[in-house]
């Protein structure tokens, strides 16, 4: 019933039509003052930005590198926190500010968790597994919590065995092949995800599995979230046909689909086959695959859930932790000073206890601890985030923010706000996060967890990404010297306008590691 209320039913008909009457009259007042509301709310100002041109709108004014900046720069030019802006008639909106991010990705998730429309990557490749891309709703829920129940904590702690066991393959191959270090950093996140989730045992790149998955990954990263296709701005034009003048992207899709459905579809297959036979290794797929009845009338339903989540946990969690890794490796290059004072904390630690670090130590090495805040505060992996999606129309300092708009969070530079992290934030600087003696972390101090994002899809892989990140630092640490080889590139560690003094630019191929007390091999 039309506003929720009952009448009851021993009302006299006189009493019943003066009910009635008085009912419609407040009904119909509630609608107008709602729809005077709504009408206010459509007349207020979109949040400022540039102006744009017609049609196109702000799509020439974005840059094609450190647009992070650009929007930084835009809502400093607006006073603003919140900036707007026209891309084909679509509306974005860049939240540059902590605060804003807490008050609208956050305390207003209700409304601002949903994902945009991605038509390359969802419909025309295949990514529509990936619950990581996919809108705000009942799916998205079930696979959530299935993912949330998997890697809370507790579950992460019990996953520490075959972290340790990746780790410690890819120290014997940083000692073997120094050169290859991106290879092996590669081999150790998906090999990682391909164990706890499929209790797979890779040894090597040439694995079918890991081909397959690094197959997808690649289409992942050529569709991109939003922009790098035309259909994602337009689409309609997914219902063209791929002989269509200039439909590459039916053509691109249909050259990745068959890899994006196999990374999800063959490692289950596996886990299944195995547990018909009896041979299934532990792992989360044999796990809540047992919890299932393949009587149950709603199996398949379940089973999907079971391989969309499993699917995800390597689609949203291998290349992040991968550039992670990789900052890590740039970041020791750059900063010798800060590398030898990082190694005398984990020597001092393992003084005459002839081992290799491990979980005994973790949460025990303050200045670590900082290293590793400082690795994800510095380059964030997704600079301005993923994009989240609005559902309802909103009001946010006095700005109309669209119902459909795409709304980013601009990571990168709070990341680097001197309010939050202190000044020089474009320095790679541990000591930011440690108390004046440098003995402990700081009270209030940040996490430096931006890159994670925000509200109700804030990566549910923290934990598991943080415990991975760790045990690479203080192992590799305890091993090797990382140290700078050959020529000085560009373009890596680029720095921005706002920084005073740039560390020396390099590409973080030109990273080598060599044994700690050793050569360089
Ligand atoms: C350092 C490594 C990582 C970084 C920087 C990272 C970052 C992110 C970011 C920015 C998001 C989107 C958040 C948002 O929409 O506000 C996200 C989502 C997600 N991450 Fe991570 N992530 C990392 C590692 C992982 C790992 C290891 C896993 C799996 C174990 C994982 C699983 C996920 C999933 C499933 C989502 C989708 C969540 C959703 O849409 O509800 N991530 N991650």
């Amino acid at each position: 019933m039309a506003f929720g209320i009952n009448i009851p039913g021993d009302l006299k008909l006189p009493e019943k039509t003066a009910t009635i009457a008085a009912l419609s009259i407040s009904g119909i007042a509630a609608a107008l003052t709602f729809k005077r509301l709504l009408d206010a709310k459509r007349r207020l100002p979109l949040p400022p930005g540039p102006p744009g041109l017609p049609i196109v709108g702000n799509v020439f004014d974005i840059p094609e590198e450190d647009f992070w900046w650009k929007y930084k720069e835009w809502g400093d030019q607006y006073g603003t926190d919140v900036i707007y802006l026209n891309i084909l008639g679509a509306d974005v909106v860049v939240i540059n500010t902590l605060a804003a991010c807490r008050e609208l990705l956050e305390k207003r998730s209700a409304i601002y968790s949903s994902r945009p429309e991605l038509p390359m990557m969802n419909d025309l490749i295949g990514f529509d597994w990936d619950f990581g891309f996919i809108p705000y709703g009942d799916e998205w829920k079930e696979r959530r919590k299935v993912f949330a129940q998997a890697f809370g904590p507790k579950e992460v702690e019990q996953l520490r065995p075959k972290l340790m066991k990746a780790v410690r393959r890819l120290l014997i191959q940083l000692l073997d092949e120094p050169e290859n270090f991106r290879e092996h950093i590669r081999l150790l996140s998906g090999a990682f995800i391909l164990d706890i989730s499929y209790g797979l045992e890779v040894e090597s790149h040439d694995d079918v599995f890991i081909t397959q998955a690094e197959r997808g990954m690649a289409a992942m990263a050529a569709a991109g979230t939003g922009i790098s296709y035309v259909v994602d701005l337009m689409p309609s034009l997914k219902v063209l046909p791929s002989w269509f003048p200039g439909v590459h992207f039916k053509k691109d899709a249909a050259a990745w689909r068959p890899h994006v459905l196999a990374m999800a579809r063959e490692p289950l297959k596996y886990v299944e086959d195995r547990l018909r036979s009896g041979e299934a290794r532990s792992c989360l797929a044999a796990k809540l695959l047992q919890e299932l009845d393949e009587d149950d009338e709603k199996y398949p339903e379940k089973r999907k859930v079971i391989h969309d989540v499993l699917a995800s946990i390597y689609a949203a969690g291998a290349d992040t932790t991968v550039s992670s890794v990789a900052t890590f490796f740039l970041a020791m290059a750059q900063n010798p000073n800060i590398q030898a004072k990082a190694q005398a904390v984990v020597d001092e630690a393992l003084a005459d206890q002839g081992r290799l670090p491990d979980f005994t130590e973790h949460k025990q090495l303050p200045y670590i601890e900082a290293v590793v805040r400082e690795i994800l505060r510095w380059r964030p992996v997704a600079p301005v985030g993923v994009p989240h999606a609005l559902t309802e129309d909103d009001v946010y300092n006095g700005y109309r923010i669209p119902a459909g708009a795409t709304v980013l969070s601009n990571c990168y530079a709070i990341a680097h706000d001197p309010e939050i992290y202190g000044p020089n934030t474009h320095l790679f600087d541990p000591a930011r996060f440690m108390n004046p003696e440098q003995t402990e972390i700081r009270q209030g101090a940040p996490m430096g967890y931006e890159t994670f994002g925000y509200g109700r899809r804030i990566c549910p892989g923290l934990v598991s990404a943080v415990e991975t990140v760790w045990l690479v630092v203080i192992s590799v640490l305890s091993a090797f010297d990382i140290k700078m080889e050959g020529k000085v590139g560009e373009g890596f560690g680029k720095y921005s306008k706002w920084d005073v003094d740039p560390p020396t630019p390099i590409h973080s191929e030109d990273c080598s590691t060599v044994e700690r007390g050793g050569g360089a091999r």
